[in-house]
C-alpha cells in the first residue's frame, strides 16, 4: 500500500530525514518510536504534504500513485488521514459541517454520491458510538476550546467518519487519560481492516499494550535504525534508547 523510499527531507535547510525506507502492507499497524528530535513527526508531515517541509530526495509510492506530487487535499481524497499532534482550532466552524464537507468531497471524488442530512446523521449516530463522544461536543466550534483528550477523540471520530486507506496518528496518546486512551485505542482496533493501514507514532509502549503493532521501527537521526515486533517495544520500555544510540553512532564512526 505504502512504499517509502531512501525518503529525505528538510525545513528550512536544515536536513530532518536522511534516508527512510519503509513498507506498509494493507492491513498493517506500524508504530514510529524514536527519542524526541529524530523526525517522528516529521515524517507524518511530509507524508500528508506540509508546506514547510522540502522533499530533497526520495520517493513515496501509495497504492501505486506518487504521494508526492499530490496536493495535501488529494492525498486526503485518496485516503490518507493524519491525525496531528496538536489539532488546530477552528472558530465558527463546527465540527459537524466540517466533517459533511470533508466527507462529501471524498465521496465525490470517489465518484459516489453526497450523503444528505439524514444519512451523514445516522453514520454520525453509529461513529460517535464507537469512540463514546458526546453529541455537543460536535455541534461546537471545531476543536475550539476542546480539552486536550476531547481533541485527541474528535479526531478518532473525523477518522472513523472518512473511513481513511492510511490512517497517520502522531502521538495520538498524549493528553489522554486512561479511559480516553481505551476508548480511543478501541476505535482504530474497530476500524483496522485487511483494507487499510495505520501508522502509530508514539513514545508509549503503553499505547501499543491497546493498539497492537505488527512492526515498531526506530527512528533516529532521521533514519529508520532498526525494526522488529511489539517485543522491541518492551525492549525500549525496559532499557531506554541509549543501546540504539551507541549501535548506530559507533557504526558511524
Ligand atoms: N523550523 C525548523 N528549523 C530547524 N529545525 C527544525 C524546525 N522544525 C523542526 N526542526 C527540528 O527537526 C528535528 C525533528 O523534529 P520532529 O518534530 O520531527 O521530531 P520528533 O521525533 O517528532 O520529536 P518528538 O519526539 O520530540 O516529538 C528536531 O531536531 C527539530 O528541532
Amino acid at each position: 500500500m505504502l512504499t517509502i523510499k531512501n525518503l529525505h527531507a528538510s525545513i528550512e535547510g536544515t536536513p530532518i530525514l536522511r534516508g527512510i525506507n519503509l513498507e506498509v502492507k494493507a492491513g498493517e499497524v506500524h508504530a514510529i518510536m524514536g527519542p524526541n528530535g529524530s523526525g517522528k513527526s516529521t515524517l507524518a508531515s511530509v507524508l500528508a504534504g506540509r508546506e514547510e517541509y522540502e522533499v530533497t530526495e526520495g520517493e513515496v509510492i501509495f497504492q501505486g500513485k506518487d504521494l508526492l506530487e499530490m496536493a495535501p487535499e488529494d492525498r486526503a481524497r485518496e485516503g490518507v488521514f493524519l491525525a496531528f499532534q496538536y489539532p488546530v482550532e477552528i472558530p465558527g466552524v463546527s465540527s459537524t459541517n466540517f466533517l459533511r464537507t470533508a466527507l462529501n468531497q471524498v465521496r465525490e471524488y470517489r465518484g459516489q454520491e453526497p450523503l444528505d442530512a439524514v444519512k451523514f446523521l445516522s453514520l454520525m449516530k453509529e461513529k460517535m458510538k464507537l469512540v463514546e463522544i458526546d453529541q455537543k461536543l460536535l455541534s461546537r466550534s471545531l476543536n475550539e476550546g476542546f480539552s486536550g483528550g476531547e481533541k485527541k477523540r474528535n479526531e478518532i471520530f473525523q477518522m472513523a467518519m472518512l473511513e481513511p486507506t492510511l490512517s497517520i496518528l502522531d502521538e495520538t496518546d498524549s493528553g489522554l487519560d486512561i479511559d480516553a486512551l481505551r476508548i480511543v485505542s478501541n476505535g482504530v482496533n474497530q476500524l483496522k481492516s485487511d483494507k487499510n493501514a495505520t501508522i502509530v507514532v508514539t513514545h508509549y509502549q503503553r499505547l501499543l499494550d491497546y493498539i497492537v503493532p505488527d512492526y515498531v521501527h526506530v527512528l533516529y537521526k532521521g533514519r529508520i535504525v532498526k525494526s522488529g515486533t511489539k517485543e522491541l517495544a518492551l525492549e525500549l520500555e525496559e532499557k531506554g534508547y541509549d543501546w540504539i544510540k551507541e549501535e548506530v553512532d559507533s557504526a558511524a564512526v
